[in-house]
């Protein structure tokens, strides 16, 4: 047993580190600009639900700009950025995760995203004049990752072989859709360091919307778990970006395409400094299987349910919960007929 002098840790979980093993080959690494880009894309959402890709067309030096502003926010005094908190649900935040008793070595700004104007929630922080670069950088990264993010939701449709090829795409990019954009400090931790354990830096979940853009700086700390439960380290490439199949997406293709389960685990001597954009549907819109994706005689797992009825479960879940769990249909055996 590990105890650590630190007031500040004591409900966040230690986590062994000599678990996981670093396993490279294991993600996926998907080339956009080759031609064969649709089928390793669905493959890799089958197998693993999770995917990097490269040759994205988006400029480091944009990643690296919005990276460099979010550091100056995190570098202010808590003060100051409480004052853009506590979020409720958007704002800042600082280990308290959620609404329902998760925390993580990590502090964070979460924003509303909206499509038609590109706008984002606004805060305190934000109205300095010196925050002109940050909104703009941040205005520039999100117009970026649309873009991304449609082209890839395209390739799936492709991979799929599913018509229209924005059948995936335009629900996300619709002008009522429910895009959060997330941006995360995991700060160094000294205490932590001559162990070989982790600390929970987010907690073990799945993104409970469509898909999410992942980027990071060059830090370690992204953990996947495989279809075997088995959890492996994603190495990080600052240039390249990771994509999240949600759980709506797993509804969406009836369970074909892989809701993965993804953590973070903090070393103690890094500072980790990633940005995610979520990309949820409007809130009206139902989530089922995709009827060009029903074999014949082929019924839906799933129960019917809106994004909003699907979020608000969510949004009252632990995050390591198991959201879906609850909208399957589950089989009815002979026992439990009438
Ligand atoms: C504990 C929670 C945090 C979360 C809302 C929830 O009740 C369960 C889902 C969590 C999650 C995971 C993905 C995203 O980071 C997030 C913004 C989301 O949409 O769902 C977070 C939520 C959050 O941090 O508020
Ligand atoms: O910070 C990261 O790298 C991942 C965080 C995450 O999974 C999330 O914010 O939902
Ligand atoms: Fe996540």
């Amino acid at each position: 047993m590990v105890v650590l002098s630190n007031p500040g840790l004591d409900q966040i979980s230690l986590l062994g580190s000599p678990k996981v093993i670093a396993c490279s080959p294991c993600v996926p690494v998907i080339d956009l600009s080759k031609p064969d880009a649709a089928a390793s894309v669905v493959e890799a959402c089958e197998e693993f639900g999770f995917l990097k890709v490269t040759d994205h067309g988006i400029p480091v030096e944009l990643m690296q700009r919005l990276e460099a502003e979010a550091v100056k926010f995190f570098s202010l005094s808590t003060v100051e950025k409480e004052r853009s908190g506590p979020p409720d649900p958007f704002g800042y935040g600082n280990r308290k995760i959620g609404a329902n008793g998760d925390v993580g070595w990590l502090e964070y700004l979460l924003f509303a995203v909206a499509s038609k104007p590109l706008s984002y929630t606004f805060m305190d922080f934000l109205r300095e004049p010196a925050a002109c670069s940050f909104s703009s950088a941040l205005k520039e990264y999100l117009a970026a990752v649309r873009t991304l993010a449609s082209k890839v939701l395209e390739l799936m449709a492709e991979g799929l072989d599913i018509e229209p090829r924005d059948v995936i795409s335009g629900l996300v990019m619709d002008e009522n859709s429910d895009g959060i954009f997330r941006l995360n400090h995991y700060p160094p931790c000294p205490v932590l360091r001559g162990y070989n354990y982790g600390l929970t830096g987010f907690g073990e979940h799945t993104d409970p919307q469509v898909i999410s853009v992942l980027r990071s700086n060059n830090s370690t700390g992204l953990q996947i778990s495989l279809k075997d439960g088995s959890w492996v380290s994603v190495p990080p490439d600052e240039e390249s970006f990771f994509i999240n199949v949600g759980d709506s997406l797993q509804v969406l293709t009836n369970g074909r395409f892989r809701s993965v389960k993804h953590r973070v685990v903090a070393s103690g001597w890094e500072s980790r400094v990633s940005m995610i954009y979520f990309f949820g549907p409007p809130l009206a819109e139902k989530i089922a299987p995709l009827p060009q994706l029903m074999g014949e005689g082929e019924h839906s797992l799933y129960k019917e349910f809106t994004w909003d009825e699907y979020k608000k479960a969510a949004y009252k879940s632990r995050l390591a919960d198991n959201r879906l769990g609850l909208f399957e249909k589950r089989e009815v055996t002979d026992d439990q007929r009438l």
